[in-house]
């Protein structure tokens, strides 16, 4: 299904959930601002690309607008829109003071150079310059960017306007980036996945894990796993899969990769067909990359007790409702992996003070805020008797339905 069918159709089911009047439903679901721009770049060889950026503003009744910006192939129009809206209920689930937003290139990042992916990001800045900014609307890594990224467009944007380290998250530590980014979603999806699992009188340790994605959020999910003694028995990328009955090392794994090395290369494992992981046989399956992977098609074959979105949008309704009837319990996405932004939202309140917090203090305050996200979605499962993902809908929903009220139209 459609991304943008899709997260339309679980905001429309919560606003009726909350009782929420037609014409702010209509409001609410509206994007503010729809940006989309040329972006053509001279490549290494002197000959010249094109490529579309989009930039799409949900909304900014909570603060200024807040999300990533991901290059890869699939971007476009209603992939940028489904996931700009789902930064709207993901910053008011966890109760930031933003908006919602998110952008992206439609190119493959791997096929391009450093300095064309540098061209690239910099005509996109040149392109947008005039439409975010720090109380604005303020990027940060997806898929396929980073830390580098946003180095580059920090540089680019502080050409127009002055020097803002505000105006981008994510970005590297010595330009204003703050400690404990780089991991933080991946963080936050492991402290999700230990409220989850209290639920249930269970913990990490000991359980087994497949994880879809090995980039920044996977690696990290992995790590941290790893770390607290779960198993994470199958992993993959966009080149393959591989599995190890006994748990994969995951620290051998990742300096393998940083070495450059492929997954499939990897000693002591074996090498599975991609399409088996996500119906491998585990206790909890992790989505980290891309949307759309659990779908009417697979569903039925999923074989996961628990699933913890930390990838944008993996599951469309169909999928949601067959896996339901199954038993198998999802935790929704704009809870999940709500981790990067909230210490998004830690940078950019250090940008604005000037005063730099310890790493320990950032990951303190990201469980904290991650606990209270927790409770308050399971409040709302209660008040409304529905599952996880209806829960942190009706209340990202309801949050920003009661700002847009209180602030009014005129
Ligand atoms: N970065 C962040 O802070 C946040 C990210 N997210 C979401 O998490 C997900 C991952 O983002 P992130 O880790 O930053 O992105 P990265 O670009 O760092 O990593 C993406 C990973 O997905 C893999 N991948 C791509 N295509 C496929 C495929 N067809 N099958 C299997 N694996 C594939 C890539 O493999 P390869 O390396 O081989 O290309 C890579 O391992 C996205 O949905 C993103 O929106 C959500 C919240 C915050
Ligand atoms: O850190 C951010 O601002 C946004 C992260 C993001 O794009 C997401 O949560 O999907």
């Amino acid at each position: 299904m459609n991304s943008l069918v899709a997260t339309s159709r679980n905001f429309q089911r919560a606003a009726r959930l909350l009782g929420l009047d037609s014409k702010l439903e209509k409001s609410l679901l509206i994007p503010f601002r729809e940006i989309k721009v040329e972006c053509t770049v001279k490549k290494d060889d002197g000959t010249f690309m094109s490529y579309v950026g989009f930039r799409v503003q949900h909304d900014n009744a909570r603060g200024p607008m807040k999300g990533g910006i991901r290059y890869h192939p699939e971007v476009d129009t209603d992939e940028v829109n489904a996931l700009a809206q789902l930064m709207t209920w993901k910053t008011a689930v966890v109760d930031i003071p933003y908006g919602g937003a998110k952008g992206g290139i439609g190119c493959s990042p791997g096929e391009l150079s450093m300095s064309e992916l540098e061209r690239l990001t910099r005509v996109f800045t040149q392109n947008i310059h005039g439409l975010i900014g720090t109380h604005i609307d303020v990027p940060a890594p997806d898929m396929g960017t980073n830390s580098q990224t946003m180095a580059w467009i920090l540089d680019e944007y502080s050409k127009f306007h002055g020097y803002s380290p505000g105006v981008v998250t994510g970005k590297p530590i010595g330009l204003g980036g703050s400690l404990g980014r780089e991991a933080a979603t991946g963080r936050g999806v492991v402290c999700a996945a230990e409220a989850l699992l209290a639920e249930f009188g269970k913990s990490i340790s000991g359980l087994t894990f497949v994880i879809q994605g090995f980039g920044n959020v996977g690696s990290w999910v992995a790590k941290l796993i790893h770390e607290k003694g779960g198993k994470v028995i199958a992993l993959g990328d966009a080149s393959g899969a591989i599995k190890d009955p006994n748990g994969i090392d995951i620290p051998a794994l990742i300096m393998h990769k940083t070495a450059g090395g492929d997954l499939k290369d990897f000693k002591g494992v074996d090498v599975m067909d991609s399409n088996e992981l996500l119906v491998h046989e585990c206790d909890v399956l992790i989505p980290c990359a891309l949307g759309g992977v659990f779908n009417r098609e697979n569903a039925a074959d999923v074989r996961a007790k628990y699933i913890i979105e930390a990838a944008n949008h993996p599951s469309d309704p169909e999928a949601d409702e067959i896996l339901s009837q199954r038993g198998v319990v999802i935790l929704p996405d704009i809870y999940a992996n709500a981790g990067g932004v909230i210490v998004s939202y830690f940078e950019w309140v250090q940008n604005i003070q000037g005063f730099m917090w310890g790493e320990d203090k950032v990951n303190m305050e990201l469980q904290k805020y991650m606990r209270k996200a927790f409770n308050n979605i399971k409040a709302m499962c209660k008040t409304h008797d529905c599952n996880l993902r209806m829960g942190a809908f009706a209340l990202g929903v309801n949050r920003v339905a009661r700002t847009t009220v209180m602030r009014g139209w005129e």
